[in-house]
């Protein structure tokens, strides 16, 4: 049977890969296995930015997935790499065919005669802590317990892949019998553990993730108590943070099979990548970070920083929660490691990583079946009688410093303060649940947090009641979504937060009460739940005490939408949403890698260039600065990765036959940059050439001063409106600087000069030299007999006459390929020396 648009007969007893996500993990009980259906609501605009970069971000049309398939088919790479197959099961999805499903294989009808055999994708989810944490019962005896945290709680919710989880069981387990025996208990549900000696966990988990990288993400900052301990435990426990790395990768190397996709989660691991690409570079590695990353005036401070995120960008995919944090990371790489970002992500010598937004979301059909359960049933009555007469306000989070809890507190005192008829007709009902409580900043927040629930009811409590219910505690899962239901306010206060599923959680639980979110804005989730939520700035005390009031006394019809609103969200954008879209793109993002590694760029046919050179009595060469003519290594070879402008050194053999080329009069030569006036006078300010600064905004003849480029009547208003809003595209395609604005390059197509396109605006006219015309890419470079025609100044770029060319990196439009600045430097020696 033929399948339209797919290739006749291609798909014939083919095989996709299936079994289940957790299909043998106990703590799944009445769990809902994902639906397969794609999501019927549209999709928000804010949801398709980091999917493919600010154009590309957007899924790919059918006609691209049919060329895609095609390749695939074609290249018959799907037969047996389960890869490719995920990318084919979506399609199929897509296009609604009908399947049925057995324990293994999905069948697909009208693929073949048999129908086509869907495997599913085997992942190794690789993350510092497993969803089971161990309690050690007897010699070779062990109790496991769900582990705390979003990170768990997602993944848990995802059931279309075959996967093993790699991580820690939350403990130290010295002894060998121990070490069999656990290993064997988890390896019934499908884990792996990674035994960390106390000495690591205390250096990698309690000290460079949990004191260092931990409050830097979440700008909080390094600590700074006693700068020569510091400076020396710092140095151990980034030691550490390596060792555990590599200890992941030891484990994931151990238990990795061909096909499958390794899938690294968190700050914890962002060592791994590199590790497992440094074994195996063929190896496909996802890394997905959970937490904020920060801007990167604040991750700069980190001592280590090139080398994290050198690491990172060893994996094939990056993804991040919110496009702000996928941003602050680009930017972070591009101006510490003077690597290029792009709409895609992050290129360096040709390789690139792609970076895209993928936010989390929960297992919405856990907490919505687990309200019909009759222990919920029974919780919630107890509830109701516990809280009769009074409001609920709920606060579930781990004890971090991250969660706002006193600012929570503080408010919440505020409001009591400000509004004595509700003192005696509500409760706060804080869950704080205890975390890396090794850490001594986690140990100083709870006596804080004790105090200030001390005063607070010790101020408002009557002998009867108290007005903060706080637990040191977590609580189970039925409690929880009982509480959840019977809540009429949940606070969420954190001054920084990856995403906060709790308030998924809570949304989930309330289709019947239809309570009011309360939501920091500094949480991911505001991205996505902040229409239906009151957005607060959990700093500012007497907001959120009155977002406190305005909830309590909400109108039910202004509840009830705001709640439909968030509940639609919820219900649709779920973590095995999440997980697919994130697994089926990687699946893109290797299959695009294929394609783009077997386009490779020729070598620069230097003699014929030469020839034209000479031949010719017009010439034009356009060269870039940064990744063109400057040396990339130090005295002692080593890769220079500083901020750019201020190690910037022309390339040593550079000067002389620089200055033979400029002073030919058959000869114009254009240094195009994106670099300042300053930086571009300050290194070429001898040569008799055109500069050309900020991708073009300003321009220097040979003679005379700088003038720029920017048409006068251009209406440049709409650029203080884009910050005002803060729109997530600001910093997208356009850059906004102090002076000008520039038009970012996006295709290294290096047709482009200069296109200001503001909103409504019409292109402006394209900027002209006197005497030539334009272009290049700041890392190109072009060399042309100019082909001027009559009353125009273009050049005739398709002509034989025309070598645009590439430095350093494959994936160009550029027609040729120079691998380095310094085949640059020598290539312009050829044309010096031949002109003598
Ligand atoms: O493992 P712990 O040290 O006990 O910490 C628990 C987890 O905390 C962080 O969770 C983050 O992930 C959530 C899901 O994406 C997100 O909603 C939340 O905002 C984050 O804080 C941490 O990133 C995880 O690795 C920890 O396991
Ligand atoms: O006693 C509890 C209370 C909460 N949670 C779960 O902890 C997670 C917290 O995730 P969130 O994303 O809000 O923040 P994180 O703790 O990961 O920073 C949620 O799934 C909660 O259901 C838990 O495991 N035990």
């Amino acid at each position: 049977m033929e399948m339209d648009g797919v290739g006749a007969g291609s798909g014939v007893g083919r095989e996709v890969i299936s079994s289940g996500w957790g299909s043998g993990v106990g703590w799944g009980t009445g769990w809902a296995q994902g639906s397969a259906e794609p999501c019927a609501q549209p999709v928000p605009a804010w949801e398709n930015w980091g999917r493919r970069g600010a154009r590309a971000y957007t899924r790919p049309s059918l006609s691209q997935d049919e060329s895609l398939i095609q390749h695939v088919l074609e290249n018959n790479v799907n037969s047996d790499s389960a890869v490719p197959a995920m990318r084919l099961e979506r399609l199929l999805r897509e296009r609604e065919l009908k399947r049925s499903k057995d324990e293994d294989f999905y069948l697909i009808d009208g693929w073949g005669e048999q129908g086509a055999r869907v495997r599913k994708q085997r992942l190794l989810v690789v993350a510092n802590r497993l969803p089971l944490s161990a309690v050690r019962t007897g010699e070779d005896s062990w109790s496991l317990k769900i582990s705390a945290g979003g990170v768990v709680s997602a993944l848990l919710g995802v059931h279309e892949y075959e996967a093993r989880w790699i991580g820690w069981a939350g403990l130290n387990v010295p002894d060998e019998v121990g070490q069999r025996s656990l290993t064997q208990a988890l390896a019934e549900k499908k884990c792996i553990p990674v035994f960390l000696d106390e000495e690591t966990i205390h250096r990698y988990y309690n000290g460079y993730c949990n004191h260092i990288l931990w409050p830097l993400i979440h700008y909080l900052g390094l600590p700074q108590e006693d700068c020569l301990a510091t400076t020396h435990s710092f140095q151990s426990q980034f030691a550490a943070y390596k060792k555990a790395n590599q200890m992941f990768a030891d484990v994931v190397n151990k238990h990795y099979e061909e096909g499958d996709i390794v899938w690294v989660h968190d700050f914890h691991l962002m060592f791994l990548p590199k590790y497992l690409k440094d074994c195996n570079n063929n190896m496909k590695v996802g890394w997905f970070h959970h937490s904020p990353f920060p801007s990167s005036e604040i991750y700069r401070t980190l001592p280590t920083r090139s080398e994290l995120l050198r690491s990172v960008l060893a994996a094939d995919l990056v993804g991040f929660h919110t496009y702000d944090f996928a941003r602050h990371f680009v930017s972070s790489c591009t101006r510490i490691l003077e690597v290029e970002g792009t709409p895609d992500g992050v290129e360096d010598q040709g390789k690139l990583t792609r970076v895209a937004v993928y936010p989390i979301g929960i297992d919405p059909d856990r907490f919505i079946r687990a309200l019909e359960l009759p222990q919920v049933k029974d919780h919630i009555i107890d509830f109701k009688e516990i809280f009769a007469g009074r409001k609920v306000i709920l606060g579930v989070d781990r004890l971090d410093t991250i969660k706002g809890i006193p600012q929570k507190f503080l408010a919440f005192e505020k409001f009591l303060e400000e509004n004595p008829v509700w003192r005696d007709k509500v409760v706060l009902v804080q869950i704080a649940v205890p975390t890396r409580t090794e850490v001594p900043e986690y140990q100083k927040l709870t006596s804080k947090v004790h105090e200030i629930v001390g005063w607070i009811n010790g101020r408002f409590g009557t002998l009867t009641t108290v007005p903060i219910h706080h637990l040191d505690q977590s609580i189970d899962f039925h409690a929880l979504c009982a509480l959840y239901a019977v809540t009429d306010v949940a606070l969420v206060t954190s001054i920084r937060d990856g995403m906060n599923l709790v308030s998924y959680e809570f949304v989930a639980c309330q289709a019947l009460k239809k309570g009011v979110l309360i939501l920091s804005e500094f949480a991911g989730a505001a991205q996505s739940l902040g229409a239906g939520a009151i957005l607060v700035n959990p700093w500012n005390v007497t907001e959120v005490a009155e977002s406190i009031a305005y909830a309590l006394s909400m109108p039910a019809d202004e509840r009830e939408k705001r709640h439909c609103h968030n509940f639609k969200y919820v219900t649709t954008h779920t973590s095995q949403k999440w997980a697919e879209t994130f697994v089926s793109e990687f699946s893109d993002t290797i299959v695009e890698a294929q394609l783009r590694t077997r386009k490779i760029l020729p070598s620069l046919p230097k003699g014929k260039a030469i020839e034209h050179y000479l031949q010719s009595s017009n010439r034009l060469i356009i060269l870039g600065f940064h990744a063109t003519l400057i040396e990339h290594v130090d005295t002692q070879g080593r890769r220079i990765d500083q901020f750019r402008e201020m190690e910037l050194n022309l390339h040593p053999g550079l000067k002389e036959s620089l200055k033979i080329l400029c002073d030919d009069p058959k000869t114009t030569i254009i240094v195009l940059s994106g670099s300042d006036r300053t930086v571009l006078d300050e290194n070429f300010g001898e040569y008799n050439l055109w500069l050309a600064a900020e991708h073009g905004m300003f321009l220097r003849p040979t003679t005379g001063d700088w003038m720029t480029t920017m048409p006068e009547n251009l209406n440049v208003d709409w650029i203080d409106s884009v910050k005002q809003k803060g729109c997530y595209w600001k910093d997208m395609p356009v850059r906004i600087k102090p002076e000008t604005l520039v038009r970012s390059e996006q295709d290294e197509d290096i047709y482009k000069f200069f296109e200001p396109k503001p909103p409504g605006e019409p292109a402006p006219t394209p900027l002209t030299f006197p005497t030539h015309e334009k272009i290049a890419s700041t890392s190109s470079l072009g060399v042309n007999d100019m082909t001027l025609h009559e009353g125009s100044s273009i050049l005739d770029l398709k002509g034989q006459n025309y070598f645009s060319c590439a430095v350093g990196r494959s994936r160009s439009n550029a027609r040729y390929l120079l691998g380095s600045s310094a085949e640059v430097v020598s290539f312009l020696k050829e044309l010096a020396n031949c002109q003598h």
